[in-house]
């Protein structure tokens, strides 16, 4: 069983247009509306593929209504924490050339007796979890500290915490020691605080942070794939997509697959293999469509053990 908590999540509407022109107005060739949230996404990837999950999430207004009813249509999982405020709309913009561009509004503000029942909530569902996950950015009222006590209190009961988040939220939780951490290649850029432009680059940051204790640091590196760095493996793997449709969740989906992998007891190398498949199916779908199992079919990753270093990322 994995546990996600999502402090904000979202509905995410994607909306596909010919090319984006600032200040002009644009008619859609297509929309469609999914749940959204980093940990929501992480929850649902998994179901998609059969796997134990439940996500933790504050719901409140009408788009908590709809989040709600999009996840039980989907068949995942959840533990809804009733709030006063409104969960938010999120919009990607989509050319037919796979550029993105997303729109991000701050989520509700959460009342202190709210984060306190959204963390208690986690904690009650994780006694029998394999993994707990927090994934994304924190809401208006939530303490820059929520996943550094997250990470505190899972580990004080002996269970495995892994945390993808960015900014001070992010490096206070890097500082209470999670288990692992999933950055992206800005996200470990902004934790170190240099610029990591070669493949080399990336491994001599992870391993910093791996010599401070996180016993896994994977590090999605878009089209590049995704490195894995522990105290004895460095493996990169990739599965190159001609044509992507859509990257928003593709970070959210390989960490689900990472993490199936590690749960279902796999070494870390091949649990990466498991997330870059999942990462990379992720891309071939619209929005922030998480793959079934059939659309993992055709995705093939490379893996190595000895990647070339000085390849430089994107
Ligand atoms: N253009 C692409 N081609 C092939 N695979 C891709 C591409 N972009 C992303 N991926 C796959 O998805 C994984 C995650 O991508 P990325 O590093 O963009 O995550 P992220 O920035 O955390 O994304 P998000 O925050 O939207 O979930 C990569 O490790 C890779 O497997
Ligand atoms: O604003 P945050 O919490 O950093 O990211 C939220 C978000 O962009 O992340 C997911 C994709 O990873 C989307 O479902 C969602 O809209």
């Amino acid at each position: 069983m994995i546990v996600t908590l999502t402090p904000n999540p979202s509905i995410d509407r994607a909306v596909l247009i010919d090319a984006l022109r600032r200040g002009e107005v644009h008619r859609a060739t297509g929309s469609r509306i999914d749940p959204g949230g980093k940990g929501v996404n992480v929850s649902r990837a998994l179901a998609a593929q059969g796997a134990d999950t439940v996500a933790v999430l504050p719901s409140g207004g009408p788009e908590g209504h709809l989040l709600d009813e999009l996840l039980d249509s989907a068949g995942v999982a959840h533990a809804s924490v009733p709030v006063s405020g409104t969960v938010r709309m999120n919009i990607s913009v989509l050319e037919p050339d796979g550029t993105t561009t997303k729109l991000n509004e701050p989520g509700p503000t959460l009342s202190e007796a709210e984060v306190a029942a959204l963390l208690d909530t986690t904690l009650e569902r994780s006694s029998s979890a394999g993994w707990v996950v927090g994934c994304g950015s924190m809401p208006p009222g939530a303490p820059t500290d929520l996943y550094a006590v997250l990470v505190r209190r899972v580990r004080e009961r002996g269970g495995r915490v892994a945390i993808d988040s960015s900014g001070a939220s992010f490096s206070a939780a890097v500082a209470a020691t999670p288990n692992l951490i999933k950055p992206n290649h800005e996200e470990l850029a902004e934790l170190v605080g240099h610029e990591l432009p070669m493949l080399r680059d990336v491994r001599d940051a992870a391993r910093e942070l791996v010599s401070d204790g996180i016993e896994v640091v994977a590090v999605s590196l878009g089209g590049d794939g995704a490195l894995v760095i522990t105290a004895d493996v460095c493996a990169h793997a990739i599965a190159p997509i001609s044509a992507p449709l859509s990257t928003v969740g593709a970070g959210d989906c390989m960490l689900a697959g990472l993490l199936h992998g590690l749960s279902t007891g796999h070494e870390p190398a091949d649990a990466l293999v498991t997330g870059v498949t999942w990462g990379s199916a992720a891309v071939t779908l619209p929005g922030s469509r998480v793959p079934s199992p059939a659309d993992l079919a055709g995705i093939r990753a490379e893996l190595t053990l000895d990647p070339d270093l000085s390849r430089a990322i994107r």
